[in-house]
């Protein structure tokens, strides 16, 4: 009687989880750090964390065009009965002028200038009526009213920005605004992407039978980039197991690798083939859908390399769910999955049972709320590549459910 045993190299089953928390003690932050002009650092991550050179603001100033009078003086003032008061400076922004405002009298100021000795209160210029030698004031104005004191966003010493934050225009602004002039950031994991499969022939190449366009080394290129690493090489390698070996060991230097196609159980499949050759490889099936056939660990010199499913999709969820992660970690960013967000099922799909299903969506809003729906009319094939191109992200329906209803709550992780 013939018997069977799984297919080899098929690898035990784990969870998405399990196999993620094997991925991230797989990785450590890198130990490159670069200093960069503010203007380089959108996009890069903070190394450590930076404190702020001045106070912000650096001196009270005015935060209206108009008046800085002495509260005092016109507390009476009144549209019918204004008080007039001596103007005696002229401040724009940037003025060094140093000028005491005295009992009766007023300086013109601009948003921005600072305050002027015995002022403590700005009269917009709407409020007045924009004299130059003399100005009528015609309403008394609060205390402290249209003043910006200093220090109220920030004092020297105080932290701008935490390490393991992705700069961004907000976060380089406010490093600018803080005095510095550049910052630390963490050096750019090399990520070399291999596409896999004697079917692949170059996107616009010619196709003969059984032929394909390479997408893969496209979309995993991509999403390297897009996750803040740096695309060392690309390249795609027929199903050629002594072509594989000669890459691998010549490769050029890296962070990490990531092989795509190859990994399950064909008899084709040399990545999965010269990769257990190593014994510094795991394979997995990973309970989710699509993605089921992982392989993760070591190649020689210790770089860390992923053995990725072929189809597609399977590429872009595999990557969502262990690549990216391991790239955020390679980066010293702290939060390495993105967050979910709830939205509502347009449609219903299945799901499979036991498995986490990933599946690509396109998300719109109306009426407030949140719409989620399959992005390819095919669903969930792993194979639907097009279809990916109106997926915004996502929904991650749990290992238990095995349908989804229209109307449903679902968990979506957003990646556009
Ligand atoms: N007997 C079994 N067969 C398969 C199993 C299984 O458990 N038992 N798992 C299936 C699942 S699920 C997946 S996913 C695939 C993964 O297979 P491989 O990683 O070996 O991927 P390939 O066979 O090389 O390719 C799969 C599919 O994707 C196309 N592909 C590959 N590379 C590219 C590329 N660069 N650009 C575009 N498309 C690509 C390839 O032509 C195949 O159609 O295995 C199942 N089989
Ligand atoms: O698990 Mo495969 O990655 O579904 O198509």
């Amino acid at each position: 009687m013939p018997s069977f045993s799984p297919a080899s190299g098929a690898g035990a089953s784990v969870s998405v989880d399990a196999h993620l928390e094997r991925v991230l003690a797989g990785v450590a932050p890198l130990a490159r750090v670069e200093r960069v002009p503010l203007a380089d650092g959108s996009g890069r991550t903070l190394a450590s964390s930076v404190d702020s050179r001045v106070d912000l603001p650096g001196f009270d100033n005015s935060a209206m065009d108009g008046y800085a009078v002495r509260r005092a003086d016109v507390a009476t003032a009144t549209p019918l009965h204004p008080v007039v008061l001596d103007v005696v400076a002229d401040l724009p922004a940037g003025s060094d002028a140093d000028p005491v405002v005295g009992p009766g009298q007023a300086a013109h100021i601009m948003t921005g200038a600072p305050i002027p000795e015995g002022a403590d209160a700005v009269v917009p210029i709407e409020l007045t009526d924009g004299g130059t030698a003399r100005v009528s004031i015609g309403a008394p104005p609060q205390a402290g009213h249209h003043i910006r004191r200093r220090a109220e966003d920030l004092s020297a010493g105080d932290r701008v920005l935490e390490a393991g934050v992705v700069l961004d225009a907000r976060r380089v602004a406010a490093a600018a605004a803080a005095g510095l002039a550049e910052l630390p950031v963490a050096g750019l994991p090399r990520v070399a992407v291999v596409a896999t499969g004697s079917e692949l022939v170059e996107p616009g190449g010619p196709l003969g039978r059984g032929r394909i366009h390479d997408s893969n080394s496209l979309l995993l290129a991509a999403l390297v980039a897009e996750a803040g690493g740096l695309v060392s090489e690309r390249l795609r390698l027929p199903d050629d197991p002594e072509l594989l070996r000669d890459w691998i060991e010549g490769r050029e230097p890296c962070d990490l690798v990531v092989f795509a196609g190859g990994v399950s159980v064909g008899a084709h499949d040399v990545v999965r083939h010269v990769l257990a050759d190593l014994g510094t490889v795991d394979f997995a099936r990973v309970a989710m859908q699509p993605g089921k056939p992982q392989a993760f660990g070591t190649l020689p010199g210790g770089t860390p390399v992923f053995g990725l499913p072929g189809n597609p999709v399977s590429v872009a969820v595999s990557f969502e769910a262990f690549v990216r992660p391991a790239l955020q970690r390679l980066l010293g960013r702290h939060d390495v999955v993105r967050p979910t967000w709830p939205a509502i099922a347009e449609i219903g799909w299945s799901s499979p049972a036991r498995r986490r299903q990933y599946m690509p969506v396109a998300l719109r809003v109306r009426h407030g709320r949140v719409l989620a729906r399959p992005a390819s009319p095919g669903g969930a094939g792993s194979h639907l590549a097009a279809g990916l191109a109106a997926a915004d992200g996502f929904a991650i329906v749990p290992e238990l459910v095995v349908d989804v209803s229209a109307g449903d709550l679902v968990e979506v992780t957003v990646t556009r």
